[in-house]
């Protein structure tokens, strides 16, 4: 049975929530599989590095409180992240990159990715930053380098909607999308219509594991301008930038607004669209919308989210499910993982593993 190492940049919700599924239910996913899976380094802004090329041993950290880890006092452990050394020198198969999102530039998350794709690591993502902003460009040194870069996660969180597409839709022509793709602004929608306000509506979706570490790129629509972005790049063939896609969030809604619209059979829903026209050209937006009850996308509640591609053969098919949540996004990455098994496991051109100089060992 084939073993895969990996190693795990940023270790908050969704990477814990990866550990836990590792942790508990490795055995029985290995065998269900045919592959297993094991940690070797780890390293986080706060708790810094870890690194153990035999397994690091996931149970105690799994039991300390989130804030209160720290690795500096463990053995094979830093107070510092050591990001690059780690990505670069650790042995591991695979890196799986679950830090901040940053809409801006997509940093440091794009240079964690790129880091591993030229060191020869697979790479598995939830991070939106990297993919929206350079994801051809990292897809192509995948390529060059023989390795996998997968992004499930950052659509959808686990729900299948890019690999549903890329699967699943040979011989159809997508020529649009649209969607709500926020799992924190539906949830906070959906409180606000029943009488909660704001900030606590915000600080439940926080506590749930729904929110962005800074939830404005949630509330401001900047998270489903990146998944759109992800989306037409990766379906419609487009290649869009940032400022190519018009962007409204929620945060002008007053919750007068949103009882209102209840009150006249209407939803408030952020939804992010994309139309791919004849030409070839294609335009994105996010914007609120009040949609009609009988709309498909007005039932969609909560952390729930769709995507609805419009083909040409099939019409309408929408694929629907959580949207954010730390264990459906980390279910995300077990998918990738099972991709990356399923595309390198015959592989005799395999990358083998650098052995760690034991100078670097800390
Ligand atoms: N939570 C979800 O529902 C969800 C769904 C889909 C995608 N995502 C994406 O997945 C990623 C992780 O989400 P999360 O919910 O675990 O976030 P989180 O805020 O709980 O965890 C992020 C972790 O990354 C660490 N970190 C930040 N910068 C770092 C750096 N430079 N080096 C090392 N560690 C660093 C932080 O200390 C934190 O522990 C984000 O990019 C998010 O957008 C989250
Ligand atoms: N903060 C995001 C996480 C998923 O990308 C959301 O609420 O949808």
């Amino acid at each position: 049975m084939g073993r895969y190492d990996l190693a795990l940049i940023g270790f908050g919700g969704v990477n814990r929530a990866l550990a836990e599924l590792i942790s508990h239910g490795g055995e029985r996913l290995a065998k269900e599989l045919g592959f297993s899976l094991r940690v070797v380094a780890i390293t986080d802004l706060r708790a810094g590095s870890l690194v153990d090329t035999d397994g690091i041993d996931l149970a105690p950290l799994l039991a300390a409180e989130p804030g209160e880890l720290s690795f500096a006092d463990l053995s094979g452990g830093s107070a510092d992240p050591r990001n690059e050394w780690v990505i670069r020198e650790v042995p591991a198969d695979i890196v799986v990159e679950a830090t901040f999102t940053n809409p801006t530039d997509g940093e440091p998350a794009l240079s964690h990715v790129r880091w591993a794709l030229e060191s020869g690591k697979h790479v598995c993502t939830t991070n939106k930053g990297p993919v929206a902003l350079a994801g051809r460009a990292l897809k192509h040194l995948a390529a060059e380098r023989g390795v996998s870069f997968e992004f499930e996660g950052s659509v959808l969180s686990g729900t299948p909607v890019l690999r549903t597409a890329e699967r699943m839709f040979g011989g159809l022509q997508v020529t649009g999308v649209q969607g709500i793709m926020n799992g924190t602004s539906n949830y906070i929608l959906g409180r606000i219509e029943e009488g909660i306000d704001l900030p606590a509506a915000i600080a439940e979706a926080q506590e749930l594991g729904y929110a962005e570490a800074d939830p404005t790129a949630d509330i401001e629509g900047h998270d489903v301008q990146l998944k759109v972005m992800i989306l037409a790049n990766e379906v419609l063939g487009a290649d869009l930038r940032r400022e190519d896609v018009f962007c409204e969030g929620i945060s002008a809604i007053t919750p007068h607004e949103v009882r209102d619209a209840a009150a006249k059979g209407l939803r408030w829903k952020l939804v992010g669209s994309a139309t791919r026209h004849e030409d070839g050209s294609v335009d994105a937006r996010v914007a609120p919308l009040a949609l009609p009850a009988h709309h498909p996308l007005a039932g969609i509640s909560g952390p729930l989210n769709a995507v609805a591609f419009h083909t040409d053969l099939l019409g309408t098919v929408t694929v629907c499910g959580p949207g954010a949540g730390r264990i459906e996004t980390a279910y995300a990455l077990l998918s990738d993982l099972i991709a990356i098994h399923q595309r390198h496991a015959d592989d005799d051109t395999a990358p083998t593993r650098p052995v760690l100089q034991e100078t670097h060992r800390v």
